[in-house]
């Protein structure tokens, strides 16, 4: 981690009110072949639950996996917000006096759209070998990751790519050999500015590895902490390596900020 990144995290532990904002995979878990296997690295799940129960600090996952798959497999003890389907659903339950946030409602229309998406889905699932689909509330992810060739893997998602721009209403979201759709239009950053509206932090980290997370990062303010996973291009002005890495980042900043608010007792 770099000089300046431990400064930025030592000044954000110091905030009066903290809220720490993480994208899931790729970020607090390593990719897996299959999805339904992902789950955060030990040592960042050790450092979200010691935040998670510190006072005036907020810890939420902001995602693109359904709320529910937060809710069971992310925070089981219901400590954290969470927002699902790429900002479209936030549960504030676990911020007092919050409110509860967002619930998807789809339209008769939405609920045709999103009928026919994974109909669609589930017609190019059938002709790659491997490939798997995963149905969400307003949308479905085709997934290219357990295709054995990754020429036949990159022709899938263009094939896919090319069947949902074909359908006017769909938002496509590109991902790590995933590309999905939704009848939504909601963005990771209506997640986090949700958040933000209901916890107020006076500084705000947030961490992501992928093409979703800059509409997160693009909320940021000037003291807040924004920090890429990975080599991709972003707009964050800090970077770690990976998961492990960012985990480092997070048990520090757990440490920090818990001799923080125990020197304020
Ligand atoms: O917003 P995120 O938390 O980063 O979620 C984005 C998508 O991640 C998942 O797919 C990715 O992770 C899988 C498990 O490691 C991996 O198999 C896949 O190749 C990756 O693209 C998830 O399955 C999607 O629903 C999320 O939208």
């Amino acid at each position: 981690m770099s000089d300046d990144l431990q400064d930025a995290l030592d000044r954000a532990a110091a905030a009066p009110r903290l809220l720490v904002a993480l994208d899931f995979d790729g970020t607090l878990a390593p990719f897996t072949e299959d999805p339904a296997d992902s789950r955060p690295l030990p040592a960042a799940r050790e450092a979200l639950d010691a935040l998670a129960q510190l006072p005036h600090t907020t810890v939420a996952v902001i995602s693109g996996r359904p709320l529910e798959f937060l809710r069971t497999v992310v925070d089981p003890d219901s400590r954290m917000v969470l927002s699902g389907s790429h900002g479209a659903e936030v549960d504030l339950s676990a911020a007092p006096g919050a409110g509860s946030g967002t619930r998807i409602e789809l339209s008769a229309q939405q609920s045709d759209l999103l009928e026919r998406a994974v109909a669609a889905t589930l017609a190019l699932v059938a002709r790659y070998p491997g490939a798997r689909a995963e149905p969400k509330p307003a949308g479905v992810a085709f997934h290219a990751r357990p295709i054995a060739d990754p020429g036949e893997a990159q022709q899938a998602l263009e094939e896919m790519t090319a069947v949902y721009e074909a359908m006017p209403g769909l938002r496509l979201t590109p991902g790590q050999l995933v590309v999905e759709c939704s009848v939504l239009g909601a963005t990771k950053g209506d997640g986090l500015a949700t958040i933000a509206a209901a916890v107020h932090p006076d500084v705000t980290v947030f961490a992501g590895d992928d093409v979703t997370d800059e509409d997160a990062l693009a909320v940021l303010g000037p003291g807040d902490v924004g920090i890429k996973v990975g080599e991709k291009d972003s707009m964050a002005r800090w970077r770690v390596a990976d998961p492990p890495a960012l985990a480092a980042c997070l048990s520090l900043l757990a440490h920090r900020r818990t001799r923080a608010m125990t020197s304020m007792k």
